[in-house]
């Protein structure tokens, strides 16, 4: 019998997608997916159980172009009809909404669903919204067994942005400010490293809060596949368990336009995508998310092939 997460707002879906057959020979992720249900444990290598983050509100508050809440649905239609070669079973556990602007209340329900998994053996995917999903994700591994039990987070973020704002409200552009204070009042300090930086979309207000809070970060230009490969290595060394989140908005914008804030230099898809097996192979993957796809300004559902595509990547 199907039993949701208490936090769920909505329930899984079947998912679709082209059907060549029932064999496992013809497999695809919509074939693949089962709903999550309470108790689910999957068989073999640690299940991934993808949940939905329907917000925009962060977004809005940021003053973005909205229609983030619309990704979670968009991810899954992109990922239903990929041939599923995974050694591991996924799930999918229905989506948090946010509603009525009430952005906090669905950041902590997502948190406590995300924790809920976690602390049930499972690889988590968080499919935002905007990157206020970002803060759900933390409240999310911040609850885990895992980081209650003193293993060393590090959150990396592969972004245009630094999304460091000192803001009276949360918004998609305070989330890693809200983490750092979380920490410190944990008594840690937060971990966290950036690759994919813009230079002229970040003020010197930012590159001072990045400083301040000892930030690592590898700007847009800087970005070669060594160059990568170094930074994610050297961020991999200090810390037991990653929370990887992805912003869409690092990707160019002719790879990624279906995006609140496209970017004019970006990083390349395959080096972002070397990034995704670099942290999947190291075995420290606690938790992803994928943020600020906005499907209104998608053309082709590019934006979501390759959302789903690099989530492919993370749980191969
Ligand atoms: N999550 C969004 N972050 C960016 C948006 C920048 C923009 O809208 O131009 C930020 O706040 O810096
Ligand atoms: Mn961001
Ligand atoms: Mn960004």
């Amino acid at each position: 019998m199907y039993t949701a997460l208490p936090a769920i707002d909505i329930p899984p879906t079947p998912w679709t997608g082209r059907h060549d057959g029932d064999g496992d020979e013809h497999r695809r992720w919509w074939q693949a997916v089962a709903p999550h249900s309470r108790g689910n444990v999957g068989t073999g290598s640690r299940p991934a159980v993808v949940v939905g983050f329907r917000s925009d509100e962060g977004v809005l508050r940021n003053k973005g172009r909205v229609g983030a809440a619309a990704a979670p649905t968009a991810i899954r239609n992109a990922l239903g009809p990929l041939a599923f070669h995974l050694d591991r079973d996924v799930f999918d556990a229905g989506d948090v909404a946010v509603d009525d602007g009430s952005l906090e209340a669905g950041q902590d329900r997502a948190g406590s669903v995300v924790s809920e998994l976690l602390d049930a053996r499972n690889l988590t995917v968080l499919l935002g919204g905007g990157h206020e999903t970002a803060f759900a994700s933390y409240l999310g591994v911040a609850g885990s067994e895992a980081v209650r039990s003193g293993k060393r987070l590090g959150v990396l973020n592969l972004d245009a942005h630094f999304d460091l704002r000192d803001e009276p409200v949360p918004s998609s552009g305070t989330p890693f400010l809200q983490m750092a204070r979380a920490e410190a009042a944990a008594g840690r300090e937060l971990n966290y490293a950036v690759v994919g930086i813009s230079e002229p979309n970040n003020t010197r207000t930012l590159f001072d809060t990045a400083d301040r809070l000892g930030v690592k970060y590898l700007p847009d230009e800087d970005c070669s596949a060594e160059a990568v490969h170094e930074f994610v290595a050297r961020f991999l060394e200090g810390v037991d368990v990653v929370y990887l989140t992805i912003d869409l908005d690092v990707l160019p914008a002719s790879v990624a336009p279906g995006v609140s804030a496209p970017a004019a230099y970006g990083v390349p898809l395959p080096i972002i995508s070397a990034v995704c097996k670099q942290v999947a192979a190291s075995g420290k993957l606690l938790h992803v998310d994928v943020a600020e796809l906005n499907p209104e300004f998608d053309i082709d559902s590019r934006t979501a092939k390759v959302a789903a595509r690099l989530v492919n990547t993370l749980l191969a």
